[in-house]
């Protein structure tokens, strides 16, 4: 029953405003070798934590987690629509195994995913559909949100299902670490930006093309130090990327407050990296590694990446 975690930021402007040739050159060599790893390893089955930014969840009803036994991706920004290959009765089985463990989870045999969920599948796979893939959404970005602990003791309770299958599996954590890109907040929202919080699925391709632009706008501008946009914080990342390796049990004292404070609005995805090391950890001791971190002021991120094996497999 082995195991392999892959976490990594993730980014919708990459592509559209990247940083200088040798930095995007880093993170493209990094994506490279975690790629490489993933395919020698050939996962029977991925699980990928991942938020979403209000593209397939929305207010109208917000769960704080959901397995999807059905899903396809959006193609938001530059990343790969289409279906997900998901083994919808083996997901069920998750969803059910997590309740019987006292973690609430929703289930959704419809569920849409954006470029948190596809882009890591295509660094770290080459595509949407190359294992069978189960993804399970984290809310991130809405609050009320569940507390890292919860995300650690979901994380824990879908290790443990995943051991009892026996399938090779690769577990991804998608996101993070301090950054605040301009995600709207229902609090204070407009009538029209809180209508698309509440019910904005499936937007026509002028009011995606906007929300885009909006984006890249804000990208340039908090590079030229013309923002209000949360700095990065490369210290507060560093201790989450240590707290990862060394320390997972550190998290249950994060509180969503604090999170907000010193990594931002969106800093909540390290929930992402939570879920996956708590599934990592069910397995046991493990090792990890952090292949790499740099705050990157085009993508709005303190950018990282870890991968992490049971040391019983090192
Ligand atoms: O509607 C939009 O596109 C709003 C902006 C947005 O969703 C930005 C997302 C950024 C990330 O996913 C990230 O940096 O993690
Ligand atoms: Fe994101």
């Amino acid at each position: 029953m082995p195991i392999r975690l892959e976490c990594l930021s993730h980014t919708p402007l990459q592509g559209y405003f990247d940083p200088a040739p040798d930095v995007l050159n880093e993170v493209e060599r990094v994506q490279a070798a975690a790629r490489a790893r993933v395919l020698a390893y050939d996962p029977e089955l991925v699980v990928v934590f991942a938020p979403d930014h209000y593209n397939g969840f929305f207010y109208d009803l917000m769960p704080p987690f959901c397995i999807g036994a059905a899903a396809d991706s959006i193609g938001d920004y530059k990343s790969l629509a289409g279906p997900l290959p998901v083994p919808g009765a083996l997901a069920r089985d998750m969803a059910q195994s997590v309740l019987a463990a006292d973690i609430d989870v929703a289930l959704s045999w419809r569920m849409q995913v954006d470029h948190g969920a596809a882009q890591a599948l295509e660094v770290l796979t080459g595509g949407l559909d190359r294992f069978p893939v189960i993804p399970v959404f984290i809310n991130s970005v809405a609050p009320p949100m569940a507390t890292l602990r919860r995300a650690r003791l979901l994380g824990e309770a879908i290790g443990r299902f995943l051991a009892r299958t026996g399938k090779r599996v690769l577990v991804v954590g998608s996101g993070g670490i301090s950054h605040e890109p301009p995600v709207p907040l229902l609090a204070g929202a407009s009538d029209e930006v809180a209508e698309r919080l509440i019910a904005g699925r499936n937007p026509t391709p002028e009011g995606r093309a906007a929300r885009q632009a909006r984006t890249l706008a804000a990208a340039k501008a908090f590079t030229a130090g013309d923002s209000g946009l949360h700095p990065l914080n490369p210290e507060w990342d560093l201790a989450f990327m240590e707290k990862m390796a060394s320390e997972l049990l550190a998290v249950d004292g994060m509180t969503n407050d604090a999170i907000t404070r010193d990594g931002g609005r969106s800093a909540h995805e390290i929930r992402a990296w939570v879920a996956a090391f708590g599934a990592l950890s069910a397995y046991g001791p493990y090792r990890a590694t952090n292949d790499f971190y740099r705050p990157i002021p085009e993508w709005i991120a303190g950018f990282g990446a870890m991968h992490a094996a049971p040391v019983a497999a090192a």
